[in-house]
């Protein structure tokens, strides 16, 4: 039986028609070197942000609806490419979430693929056929179709790897690899040649787009290697794998330098101990994923930060929460966040002093620190983090290609 290779393509590189038909030459190539070959499509260009602020037109939208709209975007691409990929003489069939066996189920506040069903998938490559599934979809008990939350084109295409036993996802965007931080932000960044999956996963939770994170956790449960490359840049790109770290994790190693443009740090105040396990639960059960500031109690109040983007949903929370108990909080979203992300770094305590230190000989007032084996994090005023991430990244001398022994972690 042939193998089965599959590969993503990002909304970023298949903007222009030009684009759409490198990509289908890819796919081409892996077609006739013998592979059962399968496609997850994004959205093109910019169309989710459009298709957004088009749900935004009629005030708060209902999810079911706002995903309905949503999913069109990659429904239309997987046509777009099947059709691409026909013209260069590559049999191909588009599928929706429907069509492919994608189920997704609620996980907490966001939808998560349950299951694959893979027989309708095999059948056309059984028949010779490239299929080309509408990424960042499933369909739910209801049979509406539902997404998989912004940038989630990466994990159907790690669920596909894992449903179809293929041991690689090639994952196609506009950069060629995962960087030392994130190119647009600093431009000496370089990339990295292979990554351990496990300092993937915390790039990605941290702010390293590039990835979803769900799709680098699906990969680490399944064992699937990701590779990240440019469609027309020739460069290998990035091998992320499930390697270990272990030998390295009594040395300490910075790898990379991530941000979140802006976070939004919440001051509680009102009686201790139990207002924080409620409102805990009521967050826990909205799924809102809270940035690693942690909580601190005091005379002052206590305080957690959360990624400006659940900003809504935890407010929802806070007034729910503060329906039960006598809770009163400030919001303050002026903060970004910064982290270098590494492994063993408490082995190295003199790390969170170098970070603190660059940033206060720039002028950049850090306003909360945190440090674990795997992440340092500070939060720094919003219009700095560009300017934090670049000081971090040079202060590790992570632009020098033998910076980290990150390439020989296997
Ligand atoms: N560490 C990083 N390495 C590479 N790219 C990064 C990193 N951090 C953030 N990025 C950003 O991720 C972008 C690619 O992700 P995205 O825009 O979602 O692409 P796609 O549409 O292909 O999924 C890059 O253009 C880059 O600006
Ligand atoms: N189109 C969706 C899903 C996605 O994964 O996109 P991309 O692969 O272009 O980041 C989004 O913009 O969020």
């Amino acid at each position: 039986m042939n193998a089965i290779a599959v590969q993503k393509f990002g909304g970023s590189s298949l903007a222009e028609p030009g684009q759409v038909l490198r990509a289908a030459g890819l796919v081409r190539s892996a077609h006739r070197a013998g592979n059962r070959t399968v496609v997850c499509v994004s959205a093109r260009g910019d169309t989710t942000d459009r298709l957004v602020a088009e749900a935004g037109a009629f005030g708060a939208p209902d999810p079911r609806e706002a995903d309905q709209l949503l999913a069109t975007g990659e429904t239309a691409s997987a046509a777009t490419m099947a059709m691409a990929l026909g013209s260069l003489g590559v049999p191909a069939v588009s599928m929706t979430a429907a069509q492919a066996g994608i189920a997704a189920a609620p996980a907490g506040g966001e939808m998560r693929i349950s299951g694959i069903d893979t027989a309708g998938i095999r059948a056309a490559l059984g028949a010779g056929r490239a299929v080309v599934v509408a990424g960042f979809q499933g369909v739910d008990a209801s049979g509406a179709t539902r997404t998989l939350g912004r940038g989630g084109s990466d994990t159907t295409a790690v669920a596909l790897a894992a449903a179809l036993g293929a041991p690689r996802c090639a994952i196609y965007t506009d950069v060629d690899g995962v960087y030392t931080a994130d190119p647009r932000t600093v431009p000496d960044a370089r990339a990295i040649p292979r990554l351990p999956l496990g300092v993937m996963s915390e790039m990605a939770i941290s702010g390293a787009r590039v990835l979803h994170a769900r799709a680098v956790e699906l990969a680490a449960v399944h064992g699937i290697t990701i590779t990240v490359a440019a469609p027309d840049s020739g460069r290998p790109g990035t091998v992320v794998h499930g390697g270990s770290t272990d030998v390295l994790e009594g040395t300490g190693f910075a790898v990379a330098v991530t941000h979140t443009p802006r976070v939004a740090r919440i001051l509680l105040q009102g009686p201790g101990g139990p207002l924080t396990g409620v409102l805990a639960g009521v967050l826990a059960e909205r799924r809102i994923p809270l940035e690693p500031v942690g909580w601190t109690s005091g005379a002052a109040g206590s305080e957690f930060a959360v990624r400006a983007e659940h900003l809504p949903a935890a407010e929802e929370a806070l007034r729910e929460a503060a329906a039960h108990t006598r809770l009163t909080y400030a919001v303050d979203a002026s903060a970004g966040q910064v982290s270098l992300v590494g492994v063993g770094l408490l082995n190295r305590p003199e790390y969170t002093g170098r970070i603190l230190r660059a940033l206060e000989e720039r002028g950049i007032p850090a306003e909360w620190a945190l440090t674990t084996q795997s992440r340092a994090s500070v939060l720094v005023p919003a219009e700095s983090v560009g300017r934090a991430a670049a000081a971090v990244h040079e202060e590790f001398g992570l632009a020098r290609p033998d910076a980290s022994p990150a390439g020989a972690a296997t």
